[in-house]
């Protein structure tokens, strides 16, 4: 458990689409260099509070704090730069242009993560820079997703449901590279359905049920939390 400053600190968060109130309060915070997770079952909230915290939600009340500022009401692309990037779940590369090409359009100035640093850090990428990005499989799509995120130089990054229908192989690959991206001082928000890989790479957990947060907690706890699995998670997390 960490007694730093958060570097990104969620607090009495609630958001709307349209007339839906779905998140009704959500708190929670992540430092540099570590990992948490914001876990809950189908329609629980997760997406809906990262697309709240990066601008992309039309109506949200409460407070975002990232490094002492308010990101409630920037524009999605102010709170990008500003260095909170998302890794959205339908990945959102350009299917029609290169690997290369949606590298080169994703890089900014004065972040840590330049173009050689990302392709020495991805060599599943190296090898496929001139293919069109629509044709890799959906391991190398992930990776190019990542590696688009980091090549804007974030601080925080947010990452919704980033293993989902991927080989186990690639599976293992994109955790060691979470726990990585820790080292490196980033502070990381998975959204993951996989329980098993939640408890191996995170700090904290935050569960969500009906737009609110119910339980945090360390890995070891949860482990022993079998009445908070039951009743906030569904089957599938377990
Ligand atoms: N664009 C939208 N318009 C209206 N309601 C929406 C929209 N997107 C999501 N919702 C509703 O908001 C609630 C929370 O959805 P959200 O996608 O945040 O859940 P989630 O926890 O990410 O679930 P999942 O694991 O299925 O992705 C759900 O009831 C969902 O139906």
């Amino acid at each position: 458990m960490s007694a730093r400053q958060p570097l990104l600190s969620v607090e009495a968060l609630q958001g709307w689409y349209g007339k839906s109130h779905i998140l009704q309060g959500v708190n929670f915070d992540v430092c540099e260099g570590e990992l948490v997770t914001l876990l809950g079952r189908n329609g629980a909230g997760k997406t809906t509070t990262l697309r709240a915290i990066t601008g992309l939600l039309p109506r949200v009340e409460g407070a975002v704090r990232y490094g002492g500022k308010e990101l409630i009401g920037l524009a999605p692309h102010v709170i990008a730069r500003s260095g909170v990037a998302l890794v959205p779940e339908n990945r959102g590369i350009f299917a029609g242009l290169t690997v290369q090409e949606n590298l080169s359009i994703a890089i900014r100035r004065h972040s840590i993560w330049t173009m050689a640093r990302v392709r020495e850090f991805f060599p599943e990428l190296e090898h496929r820079l001139n293919t069109p990005a629509g044709k890799l499989s959906g391991g190398e799509q992930q990776m190019l997703t990542i590696a688009r995120a980091l090549l804007t130089g974030p601080r925080v990054l947010l990452l919704d449901e980033p293993t989902e229908g991927l080989a186990p192989v690639i599976v293992e690959r994109l955790v060691s590279l979470f726990s990585h991206l820790k080292t490196e001082g980033l502070a990381v928000v998975l959204v993951e359905h996989n329980f098993e890989i939640c408890l191996t790479v995170a700090d904290r957990h935050f569960i969500i049920d009906g737009g609110e947060i119910v339980w945090t907690g360390d890995s070891d706890s949860l482990a022993n939390a079998e009445d908070v699995i039951s009743r906030h998670l569904s089957l599938e997390n377990v």
